[in-house]
């Protein structure tokens, strides 16, 4: 089974073109870092609305058939920060542990760790994560919470995801 993962940065700067979007690229290099697995990427910029993260999500779901949509940005309390409410309408089921977890290990790094909402959720055979916007929050993030998430994807119906051992070590329960 082929491995898609998408990519939705989510940024009203970075999709006008005010600054370069170096989030969505450091989630593939993050990635690339740690698969064995062959896997395709659908990677779109868009702004904080609403409507347009809920259609991407959905698009990369139930179209391009992503079992994993990984976004960035959107997260925090600021009025236009609404990627976790636009997460928890499409999903079907949420996943709390993920932004417990990564809010958690964000606090290592900064004490503004809480101010971001991040959540993730499953939409049919697709896992959705949130990560905060912030280019560094990449990598302390998915470090943290990537070691559940091939088995999360099995749990699905997903494709088997392999990773490198030496740089990301999954966890799968005994079969
Ligand atoms: N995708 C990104 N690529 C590069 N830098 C980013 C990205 N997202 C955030 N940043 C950096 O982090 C800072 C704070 O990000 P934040 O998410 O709070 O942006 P924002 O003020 O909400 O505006 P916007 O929605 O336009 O990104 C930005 O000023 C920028 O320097
Ligand atoms: N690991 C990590 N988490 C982080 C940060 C960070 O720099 N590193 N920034 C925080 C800040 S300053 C904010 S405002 C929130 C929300 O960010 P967002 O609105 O860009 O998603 O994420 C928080 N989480």
């Amino acid at each position: 089974m082929e491995v898609k993962i998408g990519i939705i940065t989510v940024s009203d700067r970075a999709s006008k073109g005010t600054y370069e979007d170096l989030s969505g690229p450091a989630i593939i290099d993050t990635l690339n870092e740690y698969l064995v697995s062959k896997w395709k990427t659908v990677y779109h910029v868009i702004p904080d609305e609403q409507h347009l993260i809920e259609s991407t999500i959905k698009q990369m779901a139930d179209k391009e058939r992503c079992c994993l949509i990984v976004t960035t940005g959107g997260t925090g309390p600021a009025p236009r920060d609404v990627t976790p409410e636009a997460t928890e309408s499409v999903c079907q089921k949420m996943l709390p542990g993920f932004g417990e977890l990564m809010r958690q290990e964000s606090l290592k790094y900064v004490p503004t760790a809480i101010l971001s909402r991040q959540t993730a959720g499953i939409r049919g055979k697709s896992l959705i994560v949130n990560l905060p916007g912030k280019p560094k929050s990449i990598r302390e993030c998915l470090d943290a919470v990537f070691p559940a998430i091939p088995y999360c994807i099995d749990l699905i119906g997903g494709p088997f995801i392999e990773t490198k051992p030496e740089i990301m070590k999954v966890f799968r329960p005994k079969q």
